[in-house]
């Protein structure tokens, strides 16, 4: 006999846990129309009592255990108990949505070899991109393509500090404070501002482009907490803006990863992707570039992209095709080759805080060329009241590894004494 109501099991009730209730209830006819039968929240777990006592549960396991419930979706983010409850709920006979990208791109081989033996589906669209539907844009809408290259703005969190940098002079510390307060940091904000979240969402972007399981340790990360005002009043000057960018590139000799602060002209179209908005460019042999948009963090856009894949999910359970198609086309035996860190080339904005000695700037200069790294422009603004010098050097294209060797031994060398350090890519 076919389902008359799908019974969905929620653990966590934070920022997207709280939308995703909303939604469900304010949009119950629009749901009803497309998943064909009612659906309901049944029970509610977090650390805490919530508001909502009448569904709340203290223990993830009496959800995952209840014969009634037919869909689990886990919204308690990182790592541990998160996995646990994925891949319990899977062995359970459950379809999953999650929304943690962080699970996701570390357990990304268990999680869908699970899946796949348990011959149920996981969802998890929000992970990536908010709102954007781009998990389902590529490996649905772009199914047909060779992926060539995967580019983009997936952090809301970092986006947003550096448009309230940019357009309103705001400090570093007060715009990560008010991405917090808005709820779009993740628990631990450094995974925003390290760039890790956006590598968990490159790494799923490229695992499903490319077929096996791209790692986030093949990923060279590097992300924005160097970054000061200045470095985006300099920059502003040059013509460009500063956005953390996550690229992962098909090359002859192997996919080339990276998340980076990099530097994009105005017209550029990543220039206009402000606040908490991601943009990412995917783009195929035949089908050439395809930009997504869209909110990237947020309750609203999280918890609408979650309450789509559990409506989506609830017509495959209806139907009783979930988990008969993979959502996934996960295949171990694929290796995929990864281009070692460093041998992509770029031209770099370099900010260098030096103490000012005699012949400072000549050692630097030296210092650069002797590894391969040329000068194309060097501008000393003065920073009057201060004995440290500033200097801004923009490169010429340059291999990264011969740049990070040159940046160390500028570290090292004693006659320079250095306190801080900037280095922006520069986009094409
Ligand atoms: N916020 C956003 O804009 C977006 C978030 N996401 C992802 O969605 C997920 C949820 O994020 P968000 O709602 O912002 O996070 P929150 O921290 O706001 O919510 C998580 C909730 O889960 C609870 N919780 C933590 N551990 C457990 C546990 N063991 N059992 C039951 N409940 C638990 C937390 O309780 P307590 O507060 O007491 O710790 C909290 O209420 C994350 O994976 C995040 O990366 C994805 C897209 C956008
Ligand atoms: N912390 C994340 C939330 C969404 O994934 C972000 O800022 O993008």
């Amino acid at each position: 006999m076919s389902k008359q109501q799908i019974n969905v099991g929620l653990i966590g009730y934070g920022t997207v846990g709280k939308g995703v209730v909303r939604i469900l209830e304010a949009n119950k006819k629009i749901a009803l129309r497309k998943a064909g039968v009612p659906i309901k929240v049944k029970a509610i777990c977090d650390l805490k009592p919530i508001d909502r006592k009448d569904l709340y549960v203290k223990n993830f396991r009496d959800i995952i255990n209840d014969p009634e419930i037919d869909l689990i979706v886990e919204l308690i983010g990182g790592y541990e108990p998160a996995r646990t409850i994925i891949l319990e709920a899977l062995k359970a006979g459950k379809n999953v949505v999650t929304a943690n990208k962080a699970v996701l791109a570390k357990y990304w081989d268990e999680i869908f070899t699970t899946a796949q033996n348990c011959q149920q589906s996981i969802y998890y669209e929000a992970s990536v991109g908010g709102v954007i539907p781009v998990v389902q844009g590529l490996s649905e809408g772009l199914a047909s393509e060779e992926i060539l290259e995967i580019k983009g703005i997936l952090n809301g969190t970092t986006n947003f500090i550096l448009s309230e940098m940019t357009k309103r002079g705001v400090s570093y510390g007060e715009a990560l404070k008010s991405a917090q307060q808005a709820g779009f940091a993740e628990a631990n904000p450094s995974f925003d501002v390290d760039g890790i979240d956006t590598a968990n969402k490159l790494a799923i972007l490229a695992s499903l482009a490319w077929g096996g399981w791209i790692k986030v340790k093949d990923i060279a990360v590097k992300g924005i907490a160097d970054l000061d005002i200045q470095d985006v009043l300099i920059t502003q000057e040059f013509g460009y803006d500063i956005k953390l960018i996550g690229s992962a590139n098909k090359t002859k000799d192997g996919i080339d990863l990276s998340v980076q602060p990099c530097l994009v002209k105005h017209d550029h179209a990543f220039a206009t992707v402000e606040n908490e908005y991601n943009a990412v460019m995917i783009t195929g042999k035949d089908s050439g570039d395809v930009l997504f948009y869209g909110k990237g963090a947020g309750q609203g856009p999280a918890a609408s992209a979650v309450v789509s894949d559990i409506i989506n999910m609830s017509e495959f359970i209806v139907t009783n095709t979930a988990g008969i198609v993979p959502d996934v086309v996960y295949d171990k035996k694929t290796k995929i080759k990864i281009l070692p860190s460093g041998k992509s080339k770029a031209p770099y904005y370099l900010r260098l805080n030096v103490v000012d000695k005699p012949g400072v700037l000549s050692k630097i200069s030296g210092i650069l060329g002797n590894n391969k790294v040329s000068i194309a422009s060097l501008a000393q603004p003065d920073v009057s009241g201060s004995d440290s010098v500033q200097i801004i050097i923009i490169t010429h294209e340059t291999k990264r590894e011969n740049l990070e060797k040159a940046l160390k031994q500028i570290d090292a060398s004693k006659s320079i004494v250095k306190t801080k350090t900037v280095k922006i890519k520069i986009e094409l």
